[in-house]
């Protein structure tokens, strides 16, 4: 274990980002009165040791110093406290409260999106924080999904932002001078991308594009390299995924605007997500479906955001590109401070959440924590052991959420297997079958977002002309099965099993009747014409007539054989008759 100070050690990594190593720690001592948090021996604290770069830099150093009081101050229940800063040689180091969760991008990549519904009220929790740091005059400047910490407290989600004031350090003439990107491709505003002025309205809008993640599972801009995706920032429209309702496409749209004077507030947003959030709900009144409808009319924007001080003007697009000679880059994954070591593997699809396919992950937020550390293989959260079979509270919670809100799903059905219409029918033996499979889950997803045990059929989309909407307050509700849907996707179709040919129609029956024999005395009859016929034509057209010397037609004959054969039988008869009286007569 490394001391840091006199007051504290380092336990195991946490995890690592662009600007240092994030440990758990333990308090050896209590910290003294610079610390805005004394502790107690044996409590667990985390703590962010800058990378060397960084602190061997005396620009950043002084700035760290300087920001001390900034960085003590920020309290509130969505940030995570800054209880103290280490200087110590070479060393830089904050010591922070440990939160005991996934940060929001892990989450985000290991269960998927949110509903609408979820997602608001996590980003306006995410808003009150920054609210309450730009009334302290502080921005952000990095907020993205690996910047949330999840929290759990008495089995609620909690999202507390982190890394205030890191990108204030990363943005010290000592970094920027060499003009590299400060900040995260992904999340970065119009404006810095430009290098024109910034104020707290830059962190609205990474709100913006983590909310859009939030419900998609990817932030809205994207591109092989770093410069095109501050590019699609700079000049490209958001696209409007189907599943998102309109009360929250408004919300999502005004915080993305170009011009950060018509970005709402952080306060103003944090309200606008909540009235969504209400309207849009499964038991949401009229009042709140209208009130969510009319959010547009709360998003006013900020009259006196917060400026970025002394901002020495951020990335100029055109020197982000040669820091990455193959142009690839993570935007999610870090915050782009220092040169581009990494390797290119994000270009594929840098932003995804999703679990990757194949190759390594682009995404990973930390390097691959080997088996037996926290957060590698066989171990649950908080670095308890753990394993698939032992989700994350958080995790039920979240699923709970979006059971509750899963759609009833419409599934083709076969007429011949409707109980209600099938007719009673002969059985007959048949080979055993599997009991056929009902299609469960959405359709296989795009490349790129395969999340498909997490995409949860939204209960808002678009309003589809095709269906008339009708008050949510007017549907019955049934308790305990899915709720009708007010904003209802069309469902996807189905596959469609094969349609049975219709059969023909049965011949009628030549015997509808069915009197006995009466198959068999057509045979026979049928049979005797065969015969005659045959017989006419060997008597006609053979030698047959001048063999037995007749010359007589085929009837003739025929009927002298007929008489013949009566004859006999008559003689027979008679033969038998007199010799019976004969013998009656003896
Ligand atoms: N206070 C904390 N408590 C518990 N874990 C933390 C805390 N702060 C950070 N972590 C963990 O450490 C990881 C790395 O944090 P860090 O802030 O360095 O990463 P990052 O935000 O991805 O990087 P950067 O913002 O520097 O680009 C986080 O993803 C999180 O898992």
């Amino acid at each position: 274990m490394r001391p840091v100070g006199s007051k504290y050690l380092l336990e195991e990594p946490l995890g690592r980002g662009a600007t240092g190593t994030v440990w758990r720690a333990r308090q050896r001592e209590t910290a003294g009165a610079e610390a805005a948090v004394a502790g107690q021996p044996g409590e667990t604290v985390a703590i962010k040791v800058l990378k060397e770069e960084l602190a061997s830099d005396p620009d950043i150093v002084m700035r760290f110093l300087r920001e001390r009081s900034v960085l003590l101050r920020l309290t509130h229940p969505n940030i995570v406290r800054v209880r103290d800063l280490v200087v110590e040689g070479e060393l830089l180091a904050l010591v922070m409260d440990l939160v005991d969760g996934p940060d929001l991008h892990r989450y985000l990549r290991e269960n998927g999106p949110f509903t609408p519904v979820a997602a608001a009220l996590l980003t306006a929790q995410i808003a009150d924080a920054l609210a309450a740091s730009h009334t302290d005059g502080v921005v952000h400047r990095d907020l993205k999904p690996a910047n949330v910490l999840l929290k759990q407290t008495g089995g609620e989600m909690h999202p507390m932002l982190t890394d205030f004031g890191i990108a204030r350090l990363a943005d010290s003439p000592g970094l920027t001078r060499t003009h590299e990107f400060v900040g995260t491709p992904a999340y970065v505003a119009p404006e810095s991308a430009e290098g024109r002025p910034q104020t707290s309205a830059v962190d609205v809008y990474g709100a913006g594009i983590l909310l859009y993640e939030l419900v998609t599972g990817r932030p809205p801009f994207g591109g092989g390299s770093a410069l095109e995706v501050l590019h699609q920032h700079l000049s490209a429209e958001p696209r409007r995924p189907s599943t998102v309702p309109d009360p929250l496409w408004t919300v999502i749209e005004r915080c993305l605007r170009k011009n950060p004077d018509e970005r709402p507030s952080a306060e103003n947003l944090a309200r606008g997500l909540r009235v969504v959030a209400e309207g849009i709900g499964v038991h949401a009144s009229s009042a709140q479906i209208g009130a969510a409808e009319n959010v547009g009319a709360l998003l006013a924007p900020d009259p006196a955001p917060a400026p970025v001080p002394d901002a020495p003007g951020a990335a100029d697009p055109t020197q982000v590109l040669p820091q990455n000679p193959n142009g690839a880059y993570d935007p999610n994954g870090a915050t782009s401070v220092l040169p581009h070591t990494g390797n290119p593997a994000g270009a594929a699809d840098p932003t995804a959440v999703l679990p990757s396919r194949g190759a390594a992950d682009p995404t990973a937020v930390m390097p691959p924590v080997p088996s037996g550390q926290p957060g590698g293989p066989g171990q649950g959260q908080g670095g308890q052991p753990g394993g698939p079979e032992d989700p994350h509270p958080w995790q039920n919670q979240l699923r709970a959420a979006r059971d509750r809100n899963e759609q009833t799903q419409v599934q083709y059905l076969d007429p011949n297997e409707d109980p209600l219409r099938r007719r009673p029918q002969r059985q007959v033996a048949r080979p055993q079958q599997p009991p056929r499979q009902a299609p469960q889950g959405p359709p296989p997803q795009q490349p790129g977002y395969g999340y498909p045990q997490q995409q949860q059929p939204q209960r808002y989309a678009t309003p589809q002309p095709q269906q008339p909407q009708q008050p949510q307050h007017q549907r019955p509700q049934q308790p305990q099965r899915p709720q009708p849907q007010r904003y209802a996707p069309p469902p996807t179709p189905e596959p469609q099993p094969p349609r049975r040919e219709p059969r023909p129609p049965r011949q009628r029956s030549a015997n509808p009747m069915r009197i006995p024999g009466l198959g068999c005395l057509k045979g026979c009859l049928f049979t005797v014409v065969i015969l005659f016929v045959a017989g006419w034509l060997v008597w006609e057209l053979s030698p047959l007539q001048e063999w037995i010397g007749t010359g007589k037609g085929y009837w003739d004959q025929l009927s002298d054989w007929f008489g013949t054969v009566t004859g006999w039988i008559g003689d027979l008869g008679g033969d038998s008759g007199s010799g019976g009286g004969s013998t009656g007569g003896n």
